[in-house]
């Protein structure tokens, strides 16, 4: 399982307490960047994981910004990514056992550090329950095709 992960300067510092909680658990990991608190603009690093995804080159993602919005609604712009944001670890669980997330999102100033690593250590050890909930995600696939050019 390898995991791309991406921010923007508002979730710098929650994607470097990511990345050491995938490093102690043996999880590999792509870091897209960015690699510092310097203001950059948060699409740019939801669409180069959600690519990653997409492309084949990670199994899942995980972004943070500031609340997670922007570079969710980011990813969720590339066909085939379902990026869930949570800031529970309910709705993590959720978003793999109904939704099929592909990639998970992080508000960095929204949740704290040991909140954060619950949600994602959720997230990756839920699994897909399929059955009615395929159908749903035929639907949403079924969306994409619709506006496709
Ligand atoms: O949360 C975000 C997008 O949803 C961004 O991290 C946030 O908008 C960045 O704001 P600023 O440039 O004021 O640091």
């Amino acid at each position: 399982m390898k995991i791309g992960i991406g921010s923007d300067h508002g979730g710098y510092e929650l994607k470097e307490e990511v990345k050491k909680y995938l490093e102690e658990n043996g999880i590999e990991y792509i870091d897209y960047g960015t690699n510092s608190k310097d203001s950059v603009d948060y699409p740019e690093y939801g669409q180069k994981v959600a690519e990653a995804v997409k492309g084949g080159e990670c199994d899942k993602g995980i972004v943070v910004c500031g609340t997670g919005i922007g570079i969710s609604i980011s990813a969720n712009k590339v066909p085939g990514i379902r990026c869930a944001l949570c800031s529970d670890t309910y709705s993590a669980r959720m978003s793999i056992e109904h939704n099929n997330a592909n990639m998970l999102a992080l508000g960095g100033r929204v949740v704290g550090r040991d909140l954060a690593i619950e949600i994602v250590s959720t997230w990756l050890k839920a699994a897909f329950l399929g059955g009615r909930h395929e159908r749903r995600i035929n639907k949403i696939s079924d969306i994409e095709r619709k506006y496709m050019i």
